[in-house]
């Protein structure tokens, strides 16, 4: 590990009213500071680093110019937030970001009164800014509302519905695009497209009467570098016709690394009294950081790594990846099958898809951040006979459920939903976990929802959908390795709706759907060593239960346990619903549903989190001694 930065200006902050107090002329050595603070601090932590770089000037301008906190600054997605933390308190803590304990990864109300609105899924920062501005207004307070959007941030759809009713709201609002022509992966979509013509273009026609205005207001004389700030902004100013028809004054594009163009904009901005106005801003993802501004994916998520040469230090795997278990079985299914299709909301990497557009370019679309529109473009390409497997992220799935149900499910198109990140997912915390998809999915009538014990599984289950076409169907399966189990070449089709018993006993059964197989096979194995026989049941299938087989499980045992990775209302609701409509409480049969608490849970590694969410083996054994009256024996780990 290296030394510390040094930092002697960085020093004297805490807070950015002690910012406010340097001359301007410190600024370029305090985001200097800054940065080599972010640098080190991620190498220890790992986490988002490129987006924070690309925006070390833009926070040290912000917080100079806006009195955060009573002029609220609000970073959509929250990724890119580290710098803002280190100026806003929290620097003698940024060395525990997303660790048990530790400062969240993304902005959070909880953790400071600098961080006016929680984040992490992208495109809310300019509806909740706007709703900031309102409230500002009917309270006839005088404060500023910030909104940092990045340029994929704004492919959503949400980001256009905020948009539009700003402009029409005409509320006072400063949304600040944060274009550095990247997502996670390269952009895509038109508008990023357009978003480049603006930076390239220099279409110049007449000067609007706000433009005038604005530029007007910039301090005269000018100094020769602000004069470029001028021209940029008269220049470019008519270049932003779509924003100005949202109802937005356009300024831009700008340097978003020149504090000599940002400090003068920000301020005429924040001086003027119009309605929303967009700043667009060009900045560099990984700015600053050699090994960053080189990666293709400009050090988006990153492990610990070494500050002089960059190198990560990659956990070694002992099994492959679920991910990337998936990605390889869909590309076996697809060499078979022309009709499969794969559909991504700007989530490549993330959902192995990356690789499946290496085998088949022709047949990947990357949507951009656009998870609505992913799940019904797909329904579209479903009523044409194509075979779409729609890869998005359990949490991220929120996003598009609409559309699951009234554009799919209602349709009884055959969509293929692969949800990855199912359950806890460790250091992004809850607004990255993937809690409730089997509930918001299995009440849906005529979805097959399923769920792997393992990655061999997670292979049978790509087949399985790759030859389901009477409906919908999705498969959820955890971030990370698999349990190292022998993957077959080529995956099985499953029968719909049964389940599988590993290990036969008498007194208990446990019954799991999904990742938790591993920990029934050691509880099981401390419950024998208790003098306890227990079943171990993969049940596969949320829906449609295997009513046979849960239902012997349910006669030939004295207690049942289920447990899955998600919230109440899966599997194990779904497992009561029946044997309470088929009689089969009414004999005394002890039922413990064991799901995820109703409580968010905080960052920490996913192991952690499960103990603390009481759904490891210590937990299922302690849950069956207490459904017989005992006291727990404690879990023996090896
Ligand atoms: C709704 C939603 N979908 C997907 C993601 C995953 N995600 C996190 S950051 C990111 C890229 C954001 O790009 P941009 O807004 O340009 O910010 P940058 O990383 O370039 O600073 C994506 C897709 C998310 N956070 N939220
Ligand atoms: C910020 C964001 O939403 C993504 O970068 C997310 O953190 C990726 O999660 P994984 O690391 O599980 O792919
Ligand atoms: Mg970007």
């Amino acid at each position: 590990m290296t030394d510390r930065p040094i930092t002697p200006l960085l020093d004297t902050i805490n807070i950015p009213a002690d910012l406010r107090t340097l001359p301007e002329s410190d600024l370029k050595q305090v985001a200097e500071e800054l940065r080599n603070e972010l640098i080190d601090a991620v190498s220890r932590t790992g986490g988002h680093l490129g987006a924070g770089l690309g925006v070390v000037e833009l926070t040290v301008a912000l917080h100079y110019v806006f009195e955060t906190p009573d002029d609220r600054l609000i970073w959509d997605v929250g990724h890119q937030c580290y710098p803002h933390k280190i100026l806003t308190g929290r620097r003698d803590r940024i060395r525990t970001l997303r660790q048990g304990g530790g400062l969240s990864g993304f902005t959070k109300r909880a953790e400071s009164e600098y961080d006016p609105f929680g984040a992490a899924h992208s495109s809310t920062s300019i509806s909740a800014g706007l709703g900031m501005a309102v409230a500002r207004d009917l309270d006839d307070r005088k404060n500023n509302i910030i909104a940092v959007i990045g340029d994929g941030a704004m492919s959503a759809g949400m980001a256009y519905e905020a948009m539009n009713n700003a402009g029409a709201q005409h509320s006072r609002l400063i949304v600040i695009l944060n274009d550095n022509d990247m997502s996670i992966a390269p952009p895509v979509g038109a508008m990023s497209a357009y978003l480049a013509r603006l930076v390239s273009g220099r279409a110049y026609t007449s000067i609007r009467d706000a433009a005038k205005h604005l530029v007007q207001s910039l301090p005269k004389p000018l100094k020769e570098k602000a004069a470029r700030a001028e021209e940029y902004a008269r220049g470019f100013w008519t270049g932003g016709t779509m924003f100005e028809e949202l109802g937005f004054y356009y300024v831009g594009p700008i340097d978003g690394h020149n504090l000599d163009h940002l400090l003068p904009v920000l301020k005429n901005v924040r001086d003027t009294h119009h309605g929303p106005v967009l700043i667009h801003a060009v900045t560099q993802k990984g700015k600053g950081y050699p090994p960053a501004e080189t990666s293709s994916d400009k050090y988006h998520g990153v492990a610990r790594f070494d500050v002089v040469t960059g190198k990560q230090a990659k956990p070694v795997a002992n099994a492959p990846s679920y991910t990337r278990v998936f990605a390889d079985s869909l590309i076996s299914e697809a060499q078979a099958d022309e009709r499969i299709v794969a559909v991504t909301a700007a989530m490549p990497d993330g959902t192995g898809l990356d690789l499946f557009g290496k085998s088949f370019p022709e047949r990947t679309f990357d949507v951009g951040i656009a998870e609505q529109h992913a799940v019904t473009f797909s329904a579209g390409l479903a009523t044409e006979g194509y075979k779409p497997f729609c890869a998005i992220y359990s949490t991220f799935l929120q996003r598009g459920y609409d559309q699951v149900v009234h554009d799919v499910a209602i349709q009884g198109l055959p969509v293929r939903f692969a949800i990855d990140r199912a359950g806890l997912v460790g250091a992004d915390g809850p607004t990255h976990a993937g809690a409730f998809d089997t509930a918001y999915l299995s009440c849906l009538p005529g979805f097959v929802v399923m769920a792997p014990g393992d990655e061999a599984e997670l292979r049978h289950m790509v087949a399985t959908a790759a030859h389901y076409d009477e409906g919908p169907i999705a498969f959820r399966y955890p971030r990370g390795e698999g349990r190292g189990v022998e993957l077959p070449d080529r995956g099985e089709v499953l029968e719909i709706g049964k389940g599988r018993v590993l290990r036969e006993g008498t007194a208990v059964a446990l019954v799991s759907f999904g990742g938790r197989l591993a920990e029934c096979l050691i509880a099981a194995d401390e419950l024998e060593a208790a003098g306890l026989s227990a079943t171990v049941a993969d049940a596969r299938f949320a829906k449609p239960l295997d009513e046979e087989l849960i239902s012997r499980l349910a006669r030939e045992h004295e207690v049942l346990i289920t447990i899955e990775e998600g919230s109440v209302g899966g599997f194990g609701s779904h497992v009561l619903q029946m044997l309470a409509t088929n009689g089969m409480l009414d004999n005394g049969l002890k039922v413990r549903p064991m799901v995820l608490p109703d409580r968010f849970i905080d960052q920490d590694k996913p192991e952690a989190m499960y103990a603390e969410a009481g759904l490891d083996a210590a937990a299922i054994v302690a849950r069956v001694f207490e459904a017989l009256g005992r006291d727990a024996v404690p879990v023996r780990r090896a």
